[in-house]
């Protein structure tokens, strides 16, 4: 189950983001926003990332302005792994290195076609463990930091 969350800068993204979900058959929860008017992205995120910790969907798209926003909102909850991507390398590497569980696009920074080949490779791309298990342990360490 994919947790899906957007404010009003990601809002027509988002649009065919559920487009390319129902084509491809994939699941998802739509945390919102359900409209183009103006709101908080601290507020999505929130509700994208609990979805995921909690287990409820395994994992999140985030959609605002740059996507910087949700990313930093989504990189405060413990055991989210939040990834910005504008390009299908990081896109595979945050998958295959990071095992992120989080990824963010900036629609007013790319385009529908890059951000759709984006979320495909993000979607398909499994984590390749060894050396980055223990990276990724190490950077967990670090959500107890002040
Ligand atoms: O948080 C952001 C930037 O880091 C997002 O891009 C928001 O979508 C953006 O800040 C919203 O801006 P607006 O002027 O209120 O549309």
């Amino acid at each position: 189950m994919i947790a899906l969350g957007c404010d009003h800068g990601g809002f027509a993204m988002m649009q065919d983001v559920i487009k390319y979900l129902d084509e491809q058959g994939l699941p998802y929860k739509n945390f919102g926003t359900f409209t183009a008017d103006s709101c908080d992205y601290p507020v999505i995120a929130e509700a994208v990332s609990r979805a995921v910790t909690g287990g409820e969907c395994d994992k999140g798209v985030l959609i605002c302005g740059t996507g910087i926003g949700m990313s930093i909102a989504a990189n405060k909850f413990s055991g989210i792994r939040a990834a910005l991507c504008g390009d299908s390398y990081s896109a595979e590497m945050t998958r295959r290195h990071n095992d992120a569980n989080i990824l963010v696009l900036g629609a007013r920074v790319i385009g529908l076609g890059l951000a759709l080949k984006i979320l495909e490779i993000f979607l398909a791309t499994p984590f390749e463990g060894g050396r980055h298990a223990r990276r990724i342990a190490l950077v967990s360490d670090l959500e107890k930091c002040k």
